[in-house]
């Protein structure tokens, strides 16, 4: 398994391969203590696999003792010969009933095993901080879900009942051929040091391409979800080529690693190969020079030849077990990281919100070194309509989203109704605070679901009363079963617009007091920006409403506009004192109004084509 020796010089990488080494023992101890938790069900399993492994070899002792007996006594009757015949084929059955059992077994454990992994991940996944899912990609959580925990299904199910019934099959075959004759015993095992010492080389050798090779399938991973899931994309911006060689690129770095890792593997393999089938070559001139002295019986001698010679078999099945065991590290490594993710601090005495509204005072914030934001003050009294505008990677999504959680701020607080967020539960916090991103998510189900998941228990009036304030009303009745037709994955045939005005309902159902938005830039034609402003306007009147802003038309109305340039507060105030006094305001209304009448200009255009 892959915790050795450490095979780099420079001191980065010895630190690295410590790293690597601790990490490895401690997805190790995770195995094994998953194993624990079921210790009674495993380790009845693991003696059903010994006991299989020992009457394996059980029909070549009653072969010797069968062979003493035609030796001794060379007038034996045919009779006597069955009894041994019996013995050895009932030992040849029950080897697999007990393998059988022992499989049963530990896949019984194995199963349950991967059922409450498979829960505890998704029980996790919303404890983390909303940002965990801004660094992870879904083709990252995915393999883990799906194929880092089936690789605890084989080391439970088949790995370590045979791990520990060859080990132990291993040590019995030593102790009986030292029984037999501690010469041939001796001559029988020398070959092996050469094949332990092949494989730790191989080991050492691919360490590092290993979790190489890991990290390389992970993305390999993540680049065929993208692969597929950005098709339309791809192929509306004829990108087929270089989103297919990205792909391509990817599958090559992973073949690469393993064309590597057989490199590395191939010589010692064969040495290990030639060593592990060596020993008959000093078995049988020993053997037979010690019967013809007398030192040993024919039968003891044929018995050696034969488990002797299997020695090598139980040393393969360890290599390769063992190099399945380190697949299953590795994939524990990754389970345990996400497991153990930092979630967000459990509250110790919660703080409740107590209106809703919102103060930003002094927050500092940046992703990793760079200041995003600096010293930002923000004071929402409730049910007032703030709005964040400001060139493009300002920082205004990076301060709606801390409203939210998503990350805590550097320096500074945020307060809502009063209390530090920080101290507030996060199921109170999204109580709270609705959310309408650029980046829309529906579920793969019908629009009354969809709009379900801002209110579980709304009954129909309900939903149709937000989807009417909400400007959604008129084409769902449109779809071919209204409320009930099936989104489809994305949104399925809804409109960029349409599917903003769905996520809108759904907010209008949760009714939290506080909405943030980050408008969508994308669905900017006039018929939707009117429709989403009457949308807003209905989420507005009793609400506290932040809005991320790019069509500034749909922001004049607000009490106050902050103007964020370079993530610094550069002006504030109503869009009419704004146009009067910043500059930079003026120039993002301008650019706006011309980027309007550029669109209209287009239209008219096609208009006049049509
Ligand atoms: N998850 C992240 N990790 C690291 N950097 C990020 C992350 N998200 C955003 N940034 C960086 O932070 C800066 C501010 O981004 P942000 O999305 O807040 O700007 P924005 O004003 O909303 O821009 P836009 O109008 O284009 O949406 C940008 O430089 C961006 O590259």
């Amino acid at each position: 398994m892959g915790i050795g020796i450490t095979p780099f010089s420079s001191t980065l990488r010895m630190n690295e391969g410590k790293r690597m080494h601790s990490q490895d023992a401690n997805a190790l101890g995770s195995l094994l203590s998953m194993a624990a938790q079921h210790k009674g069900k495993v380790m009845v399993a693991c003696v059903f696999s010994l006991v299989a492994q020992l009457l394996s070899i059980a029909p070549f002792v009653i072969l010797s003792f069968l062979i003493d007996r035609l030796v001794d006594d060379g007038s034996i009757q045919s009779t006597s010969v069955w009894p041994y015949v019996t013995a050895a084929t009932l030992c040849l059955v029950f080897r697999y009933v007990f393998a059988g059992f022992a499989a049963v077994l530990s896949h019984i454990t194995a199963y349950d095993i991967l059922h409450h992994l498979r829960l505890a991940i998704a029980k996790k996944l919303p404890r983390l901080p909303l940002g965990f899912f801004n660094r992870k990609t879904s083709g990252q959580i995915r393999k883990v879900m799906l194929e880092d925990v089936e690789q605890m299904e084989l080391f439970i199910g088949h790995n370590l009942p045979d791990l520990v019934g060859s080990t132990l099959l291993l040590l019995m075959t030593i102790l009986i051929l030292f029984w037999l004759d501690w010469r041939l015993a001796l001559a029988a095992i020398a070959p092996l040091p050469i094949g332990f010492f092949a494989q730790a080389l191989t080991i050492s050798r691919n360490r590092e391409s290993r979790s190489l090779f890991f990290t390389a399938s992970e993305k390999m991973n993540t680049t065929m979800v993208q692969y597929i899931h950005g098709m339309p994309v791809i192929k509306a911006f004829t990108r087929t080529e270089s989103s297919f060689n990205k792909y391509v690129d990817s599958v090559s770095e992973c073949s690469y690693y393993e064309d590597i890792m057989c490199e590395h593997w191939a010589l010692p393999m064969t040495l290990f190969q030639v060593a592990a089938n060596a020993n008959m070559l000093l078995i049988l001139p020993l053997g037979s020079l010690l019967w013809l002295h007398g030192h040993v019986t024919i039968s003891a001698l044929v018995l050696v030849l034969l488990i002797g010679l299997g020695l090598g078999g139980i040393i393969q099945q360890l290599i390769m077990m063992g190099s399945f065991l380190e697949q299953q590290v590795e994939g524990r490594k990754r389970i345990d990281t996400l497991l153990f993710s930092t979630e967000l601090p459990e509250v110790e005495n919660p703080a409740t919100p107590q209106d809703a509204s919102l103060r930003v005072e002094h927050v500092s914030f940046a992703y990793e070194d760079n200041d995003i934001l600096r010293d930002v003050n923000v004071n929402l009294e409730p049910g007032r309509f703030l709005a964040l505008v400001g060139p493009s990677g300002a920082g205004k999504s990076t301060l709606a989203k801390l409203i939210l959680r998503f990350w805590d701020v550097k320096n500074g607080a945020i307060r809502l109704g009063g209390a530090d967020i920080r101290q507030v539960d996060a199921n109170e916090l999204m109580r709270h605070v609705s959310f309408v991103f650029q980046n829309i998510f529906l579920f793969n189900d019908t629009v009354a679901a969809n709009l379900r998941v801002g209110k579980p228990d709304a009954t129909q009036e309900e939903l149709e009363a937000a989807a009417r304030a909400a400007r959604c009303h008129d084409f769902i009745m449109a779809l071919p079963n209204g409320y009930e037709y099936v989104v489809g994955e994305k949104g399925g045939a809804l409109s960029g617009g349409e599917k903003q005005r769905l996520c809108i309902a759904r907010a209008l159902l949760k009714n939290a007091p506080i909405l943030v938005l980050d408008e969508a830039t994308a669905f900017v034609d006039p018929e939707n920006e009117a429709d989403i402003q009457l949308a807003l306007n209905a989420l507005v009147h009793d609400k506290t409403l932040i809005v991320v802003a790019h069509r500034l038309s749909t922001i004049t109305s607000a009490d106050e506009i902050v103007v964020l340039d370079g993530g610094i507060v550069a002006a504030r105030g109503t869009h009419v004192r704004l146009l009067a006094e910043s500059e930079l305001y003026r120039n993002l209304w301008q650019a706006h109004v011309a980027s309007k009448e550029w669109r209209l200009n287009q239209k008219k255009g096609g208009d006049l084509h049509d």
